[in-house]
């Protein structure tokens, strides 16, 4: 009986590269930055996939074939990758002083200052203390449980997902937690969706103060793609969650019905 060519690994040649692949060649050169050819894995598969290497091979099993085949949800996903790549590395032009717009970066941070965690958490634990009615301070309690919620959901996802942040980044950013060195979510977009969902919700605000209000909050994630400290998705999935996250605070309003010792312990500060 003639058994199948082997190859270095002791797999039959030809069928290696489809199972050892599962679909993620074809996308390899596309996400990869090594040059073409570093990769030995890469190099195997053109070899298969030469004229004389053909000649000699026989028919793929079945399975094997199948995984030749990347579902369509993964050729999507790594398309969307490559496309959210590309255009957050053209849109970073404030990553460095030299950079396109390397003018407009003190404009940037000032915009990343204004959606930082700490301003939000101590303005309102000021406001709290000084907050004199009952309906203030019910208001400002529930900013600081969604301020809080942000943080730790933020928080618990970069540390799962751990996304780099991109390449172009310079990490200078102003107080930091360990889990921002990733960068999915952008807790800066978040925050600025779920601190102004918050704000058209509870304050009675005129028409151009809540254009502004969206305003600020669609220029603070723009303003991390361009100073290259996220790749666009990172702060489209942020403004998603953040709207989401509004949605959970909502839910669980806190007030002197459901939360009493909560308000009867601050009003003793
Ligand atoms: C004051 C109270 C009640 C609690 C303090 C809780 C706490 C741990 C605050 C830390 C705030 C902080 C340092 C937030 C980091 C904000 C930040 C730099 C996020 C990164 O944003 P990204 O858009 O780059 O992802």
């Amino acid at each position: 009986m003639t058994s199948p060519r082997r190859g270095a690994e002791g797999r039959a040649l030809g069928a290696p590269v489809a199972s050892s692949s599962s679909g993620r060649f074809e996308f390899q050169s596309l996400l990869s930055s090594r040059a073409p050819g570093a990769d030995p894995t890469c190099a195997r598969l053109r070899a298969s996939e030469s004229p004389v290497h053909r000649r000699g091979s026989f028919p793929l099993p079945e399975e094997a074939r199948m995984d030749l085949n990347p579902s369509f949800l993964g050729i999507a996903l790594r398309s969307l990758l490559a496309i959210d790549l590309w255009l957050s590395k053209k849109l970073g032009v404030c990553a460095r002083e030299r950079s396109a717009w390397g003018s407009v970066r003190p404009l940037m941070k000032l915009l990343e200052i204004s959606g930082h965690g700490i301003p939000f958490l101590l303005g309102t634990l000021y406001c709290l203390s000084r907050s004199d009615s009952w309906a203030g301070r019910e208001v400002l309690m529930n900013l600081l449980f969604a301020l809080l919620l942000d943080l730790l959901l933020v928080a618990l996802i970069k540390g799962l997902v751990r996304r780099r942040r991109p390449a172009h980044n310079q990490m200078d950013m102003f107080v930091t937690l360990s889990v921002d060195k990733y960068s999915f979510p952008s807790g800066h977009a978040t925050r600025a969706a779920l601190v102004s969902r918050f704000i058209l919700n509870h304050l009675v605000l005129a028409i151009p103060l809540r254009v502004l209000t969206v305003l600020w909050a669609f220029l603070v994630g723009l303003s991390r793609v361009m100073l290259g400290r996220h790749n666009v998705t990172d702060v489209a999935f942020g403004f998603l969650l953040g709207y989401l996250q509004y949605s959970i605070v909502d839910y669980c309003w806190l007030s002197p019905h459901n939360a009493p010792l909560l308000f009867v312990l601050w009003s003793q500060q």
